[in-house]
């Protein structure tokens, strides 16, 4: 397995590009099952869950006429197969969007109970409730999740509580179904908005994107979709962070500020300077870091995906910050690793205090789950001496070439291959 090691201490330096956001590629892609043709989209970040979605969509059928750079072209002309299997799905969350496409495609779909970040329970009891109500049958049966649906027919369901993947599956499925869909308390995030409108550019008639409400009318058919997926605003918040615990300066371009607004209060609140363009953020630190509480929530508020990068930011400010998290029940696995690092942190149930300290010092520590290693690089990058970073592979999830790009702004960063 491939490690990453780092020698700390070097201030982060120039301008570093964002890619293409890796939780609204995967779903724009498994809405290709949905139309019948030939679908492009571009701004894709080649990152391993990428990969994963587009080869469980090839064994659905899907024809991948060309992927060069960040453009696919994904023909769905065909689609013979409705199992997701165990293999392709094990490895990632977002697998479980195939189900409501395949179910208004189909009629008929397979699709093993999905893996992803081990950071809490992560049931999709809420996936399976909306899509009864659209009138699918579904039963769990041997680590599968087995559905039929003759014809899908509009409903009124509201979700027990907001669900970023839960929304698109469910969001997905009401686009073909027969007659309105109305879907309560869904999420709002950046990412199910996006979906709406990349459906809505297809001919599907989706309303109320980015409210709590989204109202449907159903369609028989779907033109092929045409995207540029928009900036990853997780990866823009990770490098802002970086900037900040090396007492850097860097600008961190192709991203939306508007979507990392509660980001941008934290780093300012922390003593961050932050200069803000339309599609920038010039990140510099000169002074001290401030503690700072925050609180996870769904969107709009403080990404549970940015909290394990905060975490390692705190660890070195001057006092006590406090770290709730409400999305997750179980994402601090990176707190005892950066305490293997010298940081001062106590848990208790879902909050973190974070007692900040002079300095981190170097050490072997184990990537747990994709955003828990983005923190432990951050640590690195700012400790004193080497840190060796195992089981990178949750990286590569997620981020697209992170060692070249913070190579590039200057630190010491260099992977081992197994
Ligand atoms: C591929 C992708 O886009 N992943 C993102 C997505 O994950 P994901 O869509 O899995 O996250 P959800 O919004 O569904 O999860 C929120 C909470 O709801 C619970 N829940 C969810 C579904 C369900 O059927 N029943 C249930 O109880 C979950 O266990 C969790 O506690 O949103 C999360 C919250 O912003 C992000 O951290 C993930 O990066
Ligand atoms: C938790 C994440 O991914 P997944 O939902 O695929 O586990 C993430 O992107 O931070």
């Amino acid at each position: 397995m491939d490690k990453i090691c780092i020698e700390g201490g070097r201030p982060l330096k120039g301008t570093v590009r964002i890619s293409g956001a890796k939780n609204a590629v995967l779903p724009a892609l498994a809405a290709t099952l949905l139309t019948g043709g030939k679908n492009e989209i571009t701004n894709i970040p080649r990152v391993r869950d990428v990969l994963t979605l587009v080869k469980l969509l090839e064994d659905l059928g899907c024809k991948t006429e060309s992927f060069e750079g960040d453009r696919i072209v994904l023909d769905s002309a065909q689609i013979h197969n409705h199992k997701a299997p165990y293999d392709l799905v094990k490895t990632m969350r977002a697998s479980c969007l195939v189900l409501g496409p395949l179910l208004a495609r189909l009629g008929k779909a397979e699709v093993s109970l999905p893996g992803g970040c081990a950071i809490g329970a992560r049931p999709i009891d809420l996936h399976i409730k909306g899509l009864r109500a659209l009138g699918a049958e579904l039963r769990i049966e041997g680590g599968y999740i087995k559905g039929r649906a003759d014809k899908l027919k509009g409903a009124r369901f509201c979700f027990d509580s907001t669900t970023v993947t839960g929304t698109m599956n469910v969001m997905m499925a009401a686009v073909l179904a027969d007659g309105e869909t109305i879907l309560e308390n869904v999420a709002r995030e950046p990412e199910v908005t996006f979906l709406a409108d990349v459906l809505n550019r297809c001919g599907a008639k989706i309303e109320g994107g980015g409210t709590d409400t989204l109202v449907i009318q159903g369609v028989s058919s779907l033109k092929p979709i045409h995207c540029a997926i928009f900036p990853d605003r997780i990866e823009a918040a990770t490098y802002m962070v970086a900037a900040a615990i090396t007492g850097g300066d860097v600008e961190v371009t192709h991203c939306l500020p508007q979507h990392l607004e509660p980001v941008l209060l934290k780093m300012k609140e922390a003593g961050v300077e932050l200069t803000e363009g339309d599609h920038s953020v010039r990140v510099r630190r000169s002074g001290s870091l401030q503690p700072t509480n925050i609180i996870t929530q769904p969107y709009p508020g403080f990404a549970t995906d940015i909290q394990a990068q905060f975490m390692a930011l705190m660890t070195l400010a001057e006092g006590q910050s406090v770290i709730t998290e409400t999305v997750f029940e179980n994402r601090f696995l990176h707190a005892a690793e950066l305490k293997r690092m010298g940081a001062n942190i106590l848990l208790d149930g879902h909050t973190a205090i974070v007692t900040g300290v002079k300095k981190l010092s170097g050490a072997p520590v184990m990537a747990t789950d994709l955003r828990a290693s983005a923190s432990l690089v951050l640590a690195g990058l700012a400790a004193e001496g080497e840190t060796v970073i195992s089981r990178v592979y949750h990286i590569d999830r997620g981020y697209e070439t992170m060692e070249d790009k913070m190579s590039r702004l200057g630190a010491a960063i260099r992977r081992v291959r197994a």
